[in-house]
């Protein structure tokens, strides 16, 4: 039998960043929203770990997924295997639509839902918060490929608390096709500002997140305390956002550590507008997206 769970792509719609703790991570507080942009990550029983990828209409540097042990799906899947301290394998295959080291957490994505897929492939029965603390060691954006929806990340990102969100977001996504490694954008971040600075969130962007309204009102909140750090490296992003602005997003932002571009739309077919207007501008790669949706889930069992 095999299993295949869907997992999303998430955005942080606000990034605020701390001064690095003596661990070498940063304090966050940040909301994420998973959006329509997936990964699906099948597993099968098998005598031994192997993971390939498919990636249709997504980038991939060749060399840019590792096929060996070191993919973070077989490292969930050995996670979960020495939890339940079980001698299991599997074959692992990822159909990716999530661009690689694009700062949508495509690596988390696939984590969690190999996470999840294995746990009702070999009927774990994994409790949630078991999930999300094996999850937390994989990777600090993994717990929230597993919420999905709206929800605040604090800690290092890996303390995630589902908020109310009402409406439904539309944004123009810019991909890139060089990726940029998030370390360095981090440590770009403590050259340039040390995060010596009240990186809260405001209290009024969750207000906007409840009501739901228009994207007007969600917008004038949205905001990445990694975009200067990540421009300072890839100076060509500053001009990706300028032209994301004059093809018509009211706001626009960094996704995480970049290299991916974010544009806030008020619809559909204002996003699509905004993408097409892109398109003959020369940004021939970019989705339309919309938030939240759920996180991973299973879709099949065949
Ligand atoms: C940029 C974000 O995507 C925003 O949500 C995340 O902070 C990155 O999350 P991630 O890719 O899951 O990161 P991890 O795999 O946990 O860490 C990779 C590296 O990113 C840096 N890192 C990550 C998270 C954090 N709060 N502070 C950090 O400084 C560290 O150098 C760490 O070694
Ligand atoms: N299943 C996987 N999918 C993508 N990358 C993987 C995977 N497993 C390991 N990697 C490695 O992890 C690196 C980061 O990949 P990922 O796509 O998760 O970055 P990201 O989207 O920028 O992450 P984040 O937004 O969490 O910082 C890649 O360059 C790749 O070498």
């Amino acid at each position: 039998m095999s299993v295949t769970v869907r997992a999303p792509a998430k955005i942080n719609v606000y990034l605020g960043v701390g001064k690095v703790r003596d661990d070498g991570f940063h304090p966050l507080e940040t909301v994420y929203q998973a959006v329509s942009l997936y990964d699906d990550v099948t597993v099968t029983d098998a005598d031994e770990w192997s993971v390939t990828t498919l990636a249709d209409g997504v980038h991939v540097d060749s060399g840019a997924i590792p096929d060996d042990d070191t993919n973070i799906a077989i490292v969930a899947g050995k996670a979960l295997v020495a939890h339940h301290r079980i001698d299991r394998c599997a074959e692992i295959e990822i159909r990716k639509s999530i661009p690689v080291a694009g700062g949508m957490a495509g690596g988390s994505a696939d984590a969690a839902a190999t996470l999840v897929a294995l746990d009702r492939l070999w009927n774990l029965n994994t409790s949630d918060d078991d999930l999300l603390a094996i999850g937390a060691e994989l990777g600090s954006d993994v717990p929230f490929a597993l919420v999905g929806g709206t929800a605040t990340g604090t800690g290092r990102g890996e303390v995630v608390t589902p908020v109310e969100d009402n409406g439904t977001w539309w944004w123009v996504v810019v991909f890139n096709d060089e990726g940029l490694s998030t370390p360095s954008v981090y440590g770009a971040y403590d050259l340039l500002e040390g995060g010596d600075h009240d990186y809260r969130i405001k209290p009024a962007m969750l207000d906007a997140l409840r009501e739901g309204g228009h994207s007007d009102s969600l917008g004038v909140f949205i905001y990445n305390d990694l975009e200067d750090a990540a421009f300072h490296l890839r100076p060509d992003l500053e001009r990706t956002a300028e032209a994301v602005l004059e093809c018509g997003a009211t706001m626009t932002v960094l996704s995480g550590s970049g290299p991916t571009m974010l544009g806030i739309a008020t619809d559909a077919d204002d996003a699509r507008t905004i993408a097409s207007r892109l398109a003959a501008r020369g940004y021939e790669r970019t989705a339309v997206v919309h938030g939240p949706v759920a996180g991973a889930h299973v879709v099949a069992y065949s």
